[in-house]
């Protein structure tokens, strides 16, 4: 653990499985408990060593040189970390092209971000805060994405190379998320929440997927039931329904582009469906489950990303008089101190 010390990607990482495990479970009912909730977490699947397919990290040029690396503990110094035990080994071996990378994209005042995402046709490049593209430079970055190998390169916003479309699996479609898109971050953790949200699910024909992003439940769900996704971001929802489209076979699937935050879907648009997901952003989704509560669906699946606002919501839905089943905290950030869990609330 030669960057332990110093990274602020892992705080953990002298602790063993098992105590870590604990530790977050712990999160968890601490957090339930500041609600007056009592639950029980039934297990914690943690993803491996070497399983992180997405990740946001910053570089930084040097006189000779660049830094590559999450931050440090709440610094804005970026450690580099040329043995990082968290990335897939996809991602560690694009390493000193994306050393290059900083050198060439990163002004000397500021630092850039890299958002890099691992996908089977390759790694999907984006680049954030980066020099001007001039004539030169585009020349000189779409030359490094070739060198590089990557399948997509994003510079600004701007689209530099694409050699392949970078698709993601989900279910039985394929689907290519817009560059930098929210996407779990280990496969692992992915089929494990999947897994979750369909067991969750079961037997339900109509499921409203709630924060739906590029699919990642909506698309294994639609083997059988109809969906209807909302998303935040139209490009996602364009990305998902993309992706319906080139699996056929699959149940009816529908999105819509919508803030939950602001217009969640009512209580009326609700009765039709006999289950939800709802996986929200870290501020959880007091709205859109006041109006689940309401419309009383039977059965939510809910994946949450904090703790915190999932007991908050939580305790809504128990009051509705929701029952809530055992949590499973699925770790995708090992040695860091995020928490992630998936439960089903149901009633009669
Ligand atoms: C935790 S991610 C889950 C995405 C998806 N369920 C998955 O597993 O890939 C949360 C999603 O909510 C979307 N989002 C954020 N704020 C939103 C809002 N106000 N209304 C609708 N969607 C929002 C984000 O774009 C993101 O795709």
């Amino acid at each position: 653990m030669p960057h332990f010390n110093a990274c602020g990607g892992c705080v953990m990482q002298h602790a063993s499985d098992p105590f870590v495990a604990c530790w977050k479970a712990g999160i968890v009912m601490g957090a339930l408990e500041g609600q007056g909730i009592e639950g029980e977490v039934a297990q914690v699947l943690t993803s491996p060593p070497g399983s992180r397919r997405r990740a946001r990290l910053s570089g930084r040029r040097l006189r000779k040189g660049a830094l590559l690396g999450f931050h440090a503990r709440a610094s804005d110094t970026v450690v580099d970390n040329p043995r990082c035990r968290i990335l897939t080994p996809a991602l560690m071996a694009l390493r000193p092209a994306l050393l290059d990378l900083v050198q060439l994209a990163a002004p000397r005042s500021r630092e850039i971000g890299l958002t890099l995402t691992e996908s089977p046709a390759g790694a999907d490049v984006v680049v954030e805060d980066a020099r001007d593209l001039d004539t030169a430079l585009r020349q000189d970055a779409a030359a490094w994405a070739a060198q590089a190998g990557v399948a997509r390169f994003t510079w600004n916003n701007d689209l530099v190379a694409q050699s392949e479309a970078p698709w993601q699996p989900m279910g039985r479609a394929r689907v290519v998320p817009p560059p930098g898109a929210f996407l779990q971050a280990t496969r692992e953790g992915e089929a494990a929440l999947v897994a979750l949200v369909l067991d969750a699910t079961r037997g339900a024909s109509r499921v409203a997927d709630l924060f739906s992003g590029v699919g990642t439940f909506a698309l294994p769900l639609a083997e059988t039931a109809e969906v209807h996704a909302v998303e935040g971001e139209a490009a996602m929802t364009e990305a998902l329904l993309k992706g319906w489209r080139g699996a056929p076979g699959l149940h009816r699937v529908t999105a819509e582009a919508r803030d939950l935050f602001r217009r969640p879907l009512e209580a009326a648009e609700l009765g039709r469906f006999d289950a939800a997901v709802i996986d929200p952003p870290r501020a959880g989704a007091e709205a859109q489950v006041a109006r689940l509560a309401e419309a009383g669906v039977r059965t939510i699946a809910y994946v949450s990303c904090n703790p915190a606002s999932f007991a908050r919501d939580a305790r809504v839905l128990l009051a509705a008089g929701y029952r809530m089943d055992p949590i499973t905290v699925v770790d995708q950030f090992r040695w860091s101190a995020h928490v992630e869990l998936a439960t089903r609330f149901s009633r009669a």
